[in-house]
């Protein structure tokens, strides 16, 4: 119930960031640099070819060639980076006032929430951490009775289901240990892992015993799940220990099952207390049902029939939902999310409440670049001035209606009543009753004619799906809101290898391919629903993979025709030449000077540099080829999950933040290639040029030679991959030797012919 209903201070405030005028200026100054590029490469364009084929047409020819192309690669850059300044033109931060919510309402008239935790494959992501992520959301710092969590199993494992039984008894410990003292984190593992002393010295030694005696509880809970992990099955033992398993009986693959749907804490049962007599949280497992002949859809198919199936058991208002390696390290974000969903002024415009992304486990200088550091300080609260940030798949409290497809309408959502929304639960009907109602829901064919995967839930088709889905919700008329509290709300896994890396970009640059050419391209589709800068910033995104055709040409061409004597860019006595170093050191300067503000290190820039680089250059292509492939019907793109495990070989060499190249992809052998191409150029031209010949030809080569000097920098890890290193993960020979070959050919065409 609403206690007092006069005051109507806001329950959450947005603020502008600051530092935007330097970053306005050095746009400005960018911007009229490029212009400077574009008059010297129309006025200094080589003449045209005529069509005669003696030897001197055929130079200029390809003299000619290679200007234009370096051209077109410039205005894609220079048209990729305004669509970077519009992301970043402005940028707002929020701030909630959690006091104020529990001052002006009952926790009896709190939304309820139902949480969705997908997880895949119980191999690469292991059930105790699954159970960690789902620990830790049952003891949010909320009403129990309130939350609902659902585990969407797609790898269809009774490893996971017996791992779900086990929290669910520890759970009864758990959440009132995490409520006395109050705990944080609370995934136990992440907690016990950091908390080596009990908590509070004024305590009595009654409370060190409690302490240790939860850790042992949790130790030997960790113990029971792990052991059949290993095994990779369920003893006899355990299997009769609960109806459940018997469902497991008829399970021919994980890809051919039947509906798998246990109840595991009913909340709406009066038994279903913790250790102090406190309700607990509704708890269920589900399988959906997979057939070899049906369309799964990944995720997004995972996601909707969990939607489906919490509609029927809680039917709480809003949806969280969590990758399952994404525990909550703190637990108030849900407090933090209904700020803004209950706001008397704004909260009934808002849609989805997105947190970032945190992760665990990175190095200190992040050598994959796989923080989002600048995404989480800069882009999205960017794409969130100019109407709300997208969905990106975890972390993010959907209001249910808006994600099952309603559209917003300011007359009906204005001073609605979420109290009224609660408790939709069906109350006669048994446990069994209503697991066999919910399977239905979670069959293969419920989906067949209705609008699930399109207009309602999270949509199929995509590889990401989230952002896609995100910006429906938008185009419907809704507002999001990105919010990052001083402590983070989510923290995951990382990839630890630069190739799950470059595979996790490739599916992100894939799936925003398909995005930019499907039915919702953010320019066709958002038109007139959104902003212009909220196209603008989805463009952004969308517009990735081109990049890798444009960086291609930058890495090699220059180079090769610094073999030929082609001089591409100005002399470096020549005043033209002055845009040119500004706009490309200047952006270097800029990106170092920027992530320092936001926290980074000198390294890490150099790190982002170079997995710049790389994630271009090999992901960002795939993820072109792998549309033109699935256009043509070749290929049909599928969701490859991250591991979140690792031999303990290759972790000891990810905290040394030593590159992973261990493995034979198509990948690694255009990294090499370009990395050798550049060091046979750049020992060439040192030879003649600088040996040889004197200044006046370097005059004109400098900034080609520079280019390539830089490039051989930031490779340097991988020639120590290629040459140096004996450990597991350099370079396997059958990369070296074909990339050898692969970058010499070229370098010989350019020499004699
Ligand atoms: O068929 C599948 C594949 C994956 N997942 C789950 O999806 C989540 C994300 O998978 P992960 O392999 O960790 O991919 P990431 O690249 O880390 O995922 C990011 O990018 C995805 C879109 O590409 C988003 O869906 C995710 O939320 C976002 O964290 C995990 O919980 C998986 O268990 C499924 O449920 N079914
Ligand atoms: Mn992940």
């Amino acid at each position: 119930m609403r206690k007092a209903k006069s005051e109507h201070l806001p329950l959450f405030e947005t603020k502008s960031g600051k530092g935007l005028i330097p970053f306005r200026l050095f746009v400005a100054s960018t911007l009229a640099s490029i212009c400077f590029i574009f008059v010297y490469r129309v006025r200094f364009m080589p003449a045209v070819p005529l069509l005669g084929n003696n030897e001197l047409e055929a130079d200029l020819g390809v003299r000619w060639t290679a200007w234009i192309g370096l051209f077109l690669a410039e205005i894609w850059f220079s048209f990729h980076w305004l669509l970077v300044v519009a992301l970043k033109w402005k940028r707002i931060y929020r701030t909630t006032h959690k006091q104020r919510l529990s001052l002006r309402y009952d926790e009896a008239a709190f939304p309820g929430i139902d949480i969705i935790v997908c997880t895949a494959d119980a191999k690469i992501e292991p059930p105790i951490m699954v159970v960690n992520t789902i620990l830790s959301v049952m003891a949010y710092d909320y009403p129990s009775d309130k939350l609902s969590v659902y585990l969407s199993d797609d790898g269809g494992s009774d490893l996971m289901f017996y791992a779900m039984l086990e929290a669910s008894r520890f759970s009864e410990q758990w959440i009132p240990f995490c409520r006395k003292f109050k705990v944080e984190p609370r995934s136990p593992e992440a907690f016990f892992d950091r908390a080596s002393e009990p908590i509070d010295d004024h305590h009595s030694s009654m409370a060190n015993q409690y302490w240790t005696s939860i850790k042992k509880l949790y130790e030997e809970m960790k113990a029971r799940i792990e052991s059949p992990t290993k095994l990779g099955r369920i003893s006899e033992e355990i299997h009769k220990q609960h109806k459940g398993f018997r469902e497991w009986n008829f399970v021919s693959s994980r890809s051919d099952h039947q509906t798998i749907l246990q109840i595991i804490i009913d909340g709406r049962d009066a038994k279903a207390l913790d250790t102090e007599g406190q309700p607990l949280p509704t708890l269920v497992y589900l399988a959906r049902e997979k057939r070899p002949q049906y369309n799964h859809n990944f995720k997004a198919g995972s996601m909707n029939a969990a939607i489906r199936v919490s509609s029927r058991i809680s039917n709480a208002p809003i949806i969280l939902n969590v990758d399952c390696d994404m525990y909550s390290n703190n637990s108030e974000s849900a407090r933090d999310a209904i700020c803004f969903f209950l706001d008397e002024d704004k909260g009934h415009e808002i849609g989805f409440v997105q947190f970032p992304q945190a992760f665990e486990n990175l190095t200190d200088n992040d050598i994959y670049s796989t923080s989002m550091r600048l995404v989480t300080e800069v882009e999205l609260p960017g794409v969130d001035s100019n109407g709300g940030p997208c969905y990106i798949g975890t972390g993010c409290f959907h209001r249910r209606e808006s994600l099952c497809g309603k559209k917003y309408s300011s007359n009906a959502c204005q001073g609605e009543d979420w109290t009224s929304k609660n408790d939709v639960k069906i109350e006669e009907e048994s446990v069994d009753e209503v697991e066999e109602t919910c399977k239905v829901v979670a069959s293969c064919t419920y989906e067949e004619n209705t609008e699930w995967g399109k207009e309602m839930g999270v949509k199929y088709g995509c590889a990401v799906e989230d952002v896609i889905t995100g910006f429906a919700i938008q185009c419907r008329g809704w507002k999001s809101v990105f919010i990052k509290p001083e402590r983070a709300g989510f923290v995951g896994l990382a990839p630890t290898k630069l190739l799950q890396s470059l595979i996790q970009q490739e599916r992100w640059l894939g799936g925003q391919v398909q995005f930019f050419f499907s039915k919702y391209c953010p320019i066709l589709y958002g038109y007139k629903k959104v902003s212009f800068g909220l196209q603008l910033c989805y463009c952004h995104y969308a517009l990735g993979a081109p990049n890798s055709l444009a960086l291609l040409y930058f890495v090699a061409v220059p180079s090769l025709c610094l073999l030929k004597g082609i001089s591409l860019f100005p002399k470096l006595s020549n005043p033209w030449v002055i845009p040119f170093v500004y706009v490309f050191f200047g952006n270097l300067i800029y990106s170092l000077v920027e992530r320092l503000c936001c926290g980074g290190t000198c390294l890490e820039w150099l790190n982002a540099q170079r997995n710049w680089l790389f994630g271009r250059i090999t992901s960002y292509l795939f993820a072109i080829l792998d549309n033109i492939l699935r256009v043509f019907g070749i290929t049909k793109w599928s969701f490859i999950v991250t591991s979140k495990v690792a031999d303990e070989d290759a972790s000891e060499r990810y905290k040394q933040e030593l590159m992973e190249f261990g493995a034979t992809s198509p990948m690694f052998t255009i990294l090499a290639t370009i990395a050798l191409l550049n060091a046979f150029v750049l020992v060439w031209a040192v030879k003649r040029f600088i040996l040889e010949e004197q200044s006046l030809v370097i005059d004109s080569f400098a900034l080609q030679i520079i280019l390539c000097g830089l490039l051989v920098f930031i490779n340097l890890p991988v020639y120590q991959a290629l040459f140096l290193r004996k450990d597991k993960g350099r370079m396997p020979s059958s990369i070296t030797y074909p990339s050898i070959a692969y970058a010499l050919a070229p370098c010989f065409i350019a020499l004699y012919y």
